[in-house]
């Protein structure tokens, strides 16, 4: 934390942004795993099963046993040695970088960015402490879930709270929920689909996979099936994709309960044996590819395809650093931004293009031109 003294307490208040992902294992070890799924798994966001049964399955069978067979899958997507060799943290950093050069070419002056995980390294209060020492006062929340659950974003959130909590002066906080409709988004999606179709040709079926949640935690009220929904829908009428030659599904279950459906898992290999013979797969729900997307999806799912007599897989990649998702990010961060950007120091015409861009980012945004109500509707 910065020195009381030092602090420019004379300085207007200055903005920063705090981008949050997930998290991510440090190594792609047993020991390295273990500690990353146990707050995890413990945080009651995730999962609700009642406490006392939900610790023995966590500490008597899960934290035991998953960590060791999940080694295996880490190290067949890690990148380089060390922690930057997780695809989610290298993407993520990446994403930090340029989403601070965008918001400096943009908005005329230099606005910190910092990176926080929900759990694990690095953690929400070392960023929070990043920007407090640039004299940060007023914080805009970015988690990277396009489309809102409690189980992310709302994890992530508690993670700023409680990170909040032994502070003594808080900073003015700015939360964003959700980006499932927002057209940038939406058009950096269309424009991966696209380039992705003139490499390789378009395939027979375009699936969009999104992370699964309990199927009970949607009937409670999260709104993220709905929000999925909406991004694929918004996504198909973008791309003009014929009715039929695509569907959504969800990924990534986990225990015996039921999950959103219909299953990825189960979808891949029905395509293949209803006569899919090359297929393209998505997954819109993740800002950054990792385990979920490159082992699970990109290695086994390929493979289940192949075995069930399909021809040829495809996956698209994550949307991570690529310039349409940061024009995307920023465009959105713009949108929140309004009466906060501390234009003074700006030079003139930097400071009319930044207005200028704060004022398209308002009329592109359909979430101020349609009803809260509409707005959730998929
Ligand atoms: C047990 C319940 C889980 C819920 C609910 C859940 C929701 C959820 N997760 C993501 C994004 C990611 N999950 C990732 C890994 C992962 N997720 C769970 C469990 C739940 N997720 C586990 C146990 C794991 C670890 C790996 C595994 O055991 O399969 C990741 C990848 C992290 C990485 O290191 O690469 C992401 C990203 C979302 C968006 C979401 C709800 C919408
Ligand atoms: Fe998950
Ligand atoms: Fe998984």
């Amino acid at each position: 934390m910065t020195d009381p003294i030092d602090r420019p307490h004379a300085d207007g208040p200055r903005t920063g942004v705090l981008l949050i992902n997930l998290g991510t294992p440090e190594a792609p070890t047993p020991a390295a795993i273990r500690r990353y799924l146990r707050p995890f798994l413990s945080d009651r966001r995730v999962v609700e099963l009642p406490r006392p049964l939900w610790l023995m399955v966590l500490y008597g069978f899960i934290l035991p046993l998953r960590p060791r067979k999940l080694a295996h899958s880490y190290q067949s997507i890690w990148m380089k040695p060390g922690p930057e060799g997780s695809p989610l943290m290298h993407h993520s950093l990446r994403q930090k970088t340029l989403i601070r050069e965008w918001l400096f070419a943009n908005i005329g002056h230099e606005v910190p960015v910092a990176l926080g995980m929900t759990y694990g390294e690095p953690s929400i209060s070392g960023a929070l402490d990043e920007l407090e020492s640039q004299g940060v006062r007023r914080v805009l929340v970015l988690p990277l879930y396009a489309q809102y659950s409690a189980t992310s974003t709302a994890a992530a959130l508690d993670a700023v709270f409680a990170a909040l909590k032994p502070r003594r002066w808080l900073p003015e906080l700015r939360t964003i929920n959700s980006y499932q409709d927002h057209g940038p988004f939406i058009d950096a999606l269309a424009d991966s689909l696209r380039k992705h179709w003139k490499i390789h040709g378009r395939g027979d079926h375009l699936l969009m996979s999104f992370h699964s949640i309990p199927r009970q935690y949607f009937l409670a009220g999260d709104p993220y099936f709905c929000q999925c929904h909406k991004t694929a829908r918004l996504l198909a009428e973008k791309l003009e994709l014929a009715e039929g030659s695509w569907s959504v599904s969800f990924q990534s279950r986990l225990g015996r309960q039921p999950w959103l459906q219909p299953y990825t898992d189960l979808v891949v290999p029905q395509l293949a044996r209803s006569g899919v013979r090359t297929l393209d797969v998505i997954c819109p729900g993740f800002a950054a590819d990792c385990l979920e997307t490159l082992e699970e999806v990109a290695l086994r799912y390929r493979d289940d395809f192949i075995a069930a007599g399909g021809a040829s897989f495809r996956y698209v990649p994550a949307l991570n650093a690529d310039a349409p998702h940061i024009e995307a990010l920023g465009q959105l961060l713009m949108q929140h931004l309004p009466g906060w950007l501390d234009l003074e120091s700006a030079d003139e015409p930097k400071r009319r293009s930044a207005r200028a861009q704060a004022a398209q980012a308002q009329l592109h945004s359909p979430t101020l031109l349609t009803p809260p109500r509409a707005a959730q509707s998929t």
